[in-house]
């Protein structure tokens, strides 16, 4: 399938719920394309070859809807999954970062011993929008001692300034976007 195609194919699975989860959010929720077996193949299919390209050995997720997205693209590349979670879920040493998002905010960990270091990681997300909370898990990836292949999200909000947010703290990594809105 190609780029376009993949894009058109995921983009009529997501569905736009207004005031969500609250007044004047346009929420994206993508929970026909996760029902959706063709699409959600599609989706992790993409990943995990982008995961393989970038050589990443370890696929990141982000809390919660991350998770769905990379830990099937991990398995799929063969790579390991790490899970950035929100504060308190992880046992152990922990590094912390707290963040604003669209409509709040958080803290977001992961165990200090995720990664070997120097490992290279693709940081996985369903929704780009003000780019806080993927500045905060490039933030903990680093700290932890990986080194960032990428970052994949489906869906970039551009119009909320995230990708211009993230450009510094990206080096040589690619920010890629399947839907960008
Ligand atoms: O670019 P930002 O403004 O930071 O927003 C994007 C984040 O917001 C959503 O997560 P949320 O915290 O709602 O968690 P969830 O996946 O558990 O619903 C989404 O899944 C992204 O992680
Ligand atoms: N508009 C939105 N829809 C879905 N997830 C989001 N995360 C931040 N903003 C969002």
């Amino acid at each position: 399938m190609s780029t376009d195609d993949l894009a058109a194919l995921l983009a009529s699975r997501i569905r736009d719920v207004p005031d969500y989860p609250k007044p004047g959010v346009v929420f994206k929720d993508i929970a026909p394309l996760l029902d959706d077996a063709v699409a959600f193949a599609a989706l992790v299919d993409h990943l995990a070859a982008r995961a393989k390209a970038l050589g990443a050995t370890k696929v990141v997720g982000l809390e919660a809807r991350g998770f769905i997205l990379a830990a099937p693209a991990a398995y799929a590349a063969g790579a390991g999954f790490v899970p950035v979670r929100k504060e308190g879920k992880l046992p152990g040493p922990c590094f912390s970062q707290a963040y604003d998002l669209e409509y709040g905010s958080a803290v977001i960990e992961v165990q200090c011993d995720a990664f070997v270091p120097g490992e290279r990681v693709l940081v996985v997300d369903d929704v780009l929008a003000t780019g806080g909370t993927v500045e905060a898990s490039l933030d903990l990836v680093r700290r932890a001692g990986a080194e960032l292949a990428g970052v994949a999200v489906l869906m970039e909000l551009g119009f909320l300034g995230g990708r211009e947010r993230l450009q510094p703290h990206l080096g040589e990594a690619p920010l890629e976007a399947i839907i960008a809105l």
